[in-house]
């Protein structure tokens, strides 16, 4: 049987090239045409994922009908555009939900959003500390699938796991999808901290106050404690926030280093979720009566709302309280 990958980002192309890196057929769903073209003919994806050489066995197409042979989708386009992608699929299909967000206007998880796009399709999540330049390569990964249903689970997780690429199955998708949105908030404030010149302590403060902050809002939400502190929680937030190779970490820098949000944010190919994700997620937090200060102060940079001078003051001003 045939795998579909929706989404032909660097996450969506660096997946079906380990889908492929047994042979087997992959049909990859791409927005754009001069990708599409360059995956077929030059099996290189360089708007995306440039200098990886891609197996031949993927065929790229802009056609979701295409798709209709598929026995499993991995859904990997970014969290604001899911809903729509979702909806034109193939029934029926298992997806595979690779975005890390909530959807705006609505403060849906991903599930959540699949769900009610395509009501006949079995869902499960993958999410996990997974650089999509690594796993192109082949380097050692290892990655949370969770699926209610147990047995569909472990279907998926075989049809998905390569020598280096491990997936740990879990029954918690709400667990693995919060920690995957939550983290690339975090990832912006530790970017501010590098591009500020903070220090690696702040660093570490921020990782270990942004988990408590990432532990307190998936509890509200019903996500168990064992996942946030596993490969989509914790494991997830410490990647992203240790690195310019992510893009919030990044941003965050720039943010850091003084430039606006909105100049930072204009023209970007390339998605920065968090950015999307920080404001919704402060507002569900704050009706769910969760606080989280440093999503908080995160989101106050991205709004460009106050000095960033002053943002950090608050942060540190804030009442001394136990750990
Ligand atoms: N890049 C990575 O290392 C990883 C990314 N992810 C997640 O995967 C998701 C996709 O990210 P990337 O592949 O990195 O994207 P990317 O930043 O490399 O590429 C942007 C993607 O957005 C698509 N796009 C733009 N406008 C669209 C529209 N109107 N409708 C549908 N698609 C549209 C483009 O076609 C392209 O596929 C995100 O939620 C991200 O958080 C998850 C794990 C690793
Ligand atoms: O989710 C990721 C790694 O697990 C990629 O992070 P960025 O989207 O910040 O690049």
């Amino acid at each position: 049987m045939k795998a579909g990958v929706i989404g032909a980002g660097a996450w969506g192309t660096a997946l079906a090239q380990l889908l492929a890196s047994d042979g087997q057929s992959v049909a990859l769903w791409a927005l754009e045409p001069d990708v599409i073209d360059a995956i077929n003919h030059v099996h290189e994806n360089p708007l995306y994922l440039a200098n990886i050489p891609l197996s031949p066995s993927i065929r790229a197409t802009g056609a979701m009908a295409d798709l209709g042979s598929c026995d499993l989708l991995l859904v990997v386009s970014p969290a604001q555009h899911l809903r729509s992608v979702v909806a034109q699929a193939p029934a029926g299909v298992p997806l595979v939900l690779c975005s890390k967000g909530i959807e705006a206007g609505t403060s849906l998880l991903m599930s959540e959003v699949a769900a009610q796009a395509q009501p006949t399709s079995p869902i499960a999540v993958l999410s996990g500390p997974t650089f999509a330049h690594e796993v192109a390569k082949g380097l050692p990964t290892a990655i949370t699938l969770a699926c209610e249903d147990r047995a569909l689970g472990q279907r998926l997780a075989a049809r998905i796991a390569r020598p280096s690429f491990r997936p740990y199955l879990s029954d918690d998708v709400i667990g693995a999808e919060i920690g995957g949105a939550v983290k690339n908030v975090l990832a912006i404030a530790c970017g501010v901290a590098e591009g500020a010149g903070l220090g690696l302590n702040a660093r570490a403060a921020l990782i270990s106050r942004g988990f408590a902050e990432m532990t307190r809002f998936g509890l509200a939400r019903g996500a168990r404690p064992e996942t946030l502190g596993g490969l989509s929680g914790l494991g997830d937030l410490v990647l992203t926030c240790s690195s310019t190779n992510s893009r919030n970490f990044s941003l965050g820098k720039g943010l850091g280093e003084g430039a606006s949000a909105a100049a930072l944010l204009a023209n970007r190919r390339t998605v920065a979720e968090g950015a999307f994700t920080a404001p919704v997620l402060r507002d569900a937090a704050r009706a769910a009566g969760v606080e989280m200060p440093v999503v908080e102060a995160v989101c106050a940079l991205l709004a460009d709302a106050a000095p960033l001078g002053a943002v950090i003051d608050a942060l540190l001003a804030r009442p001394l309280r136990p750990e």
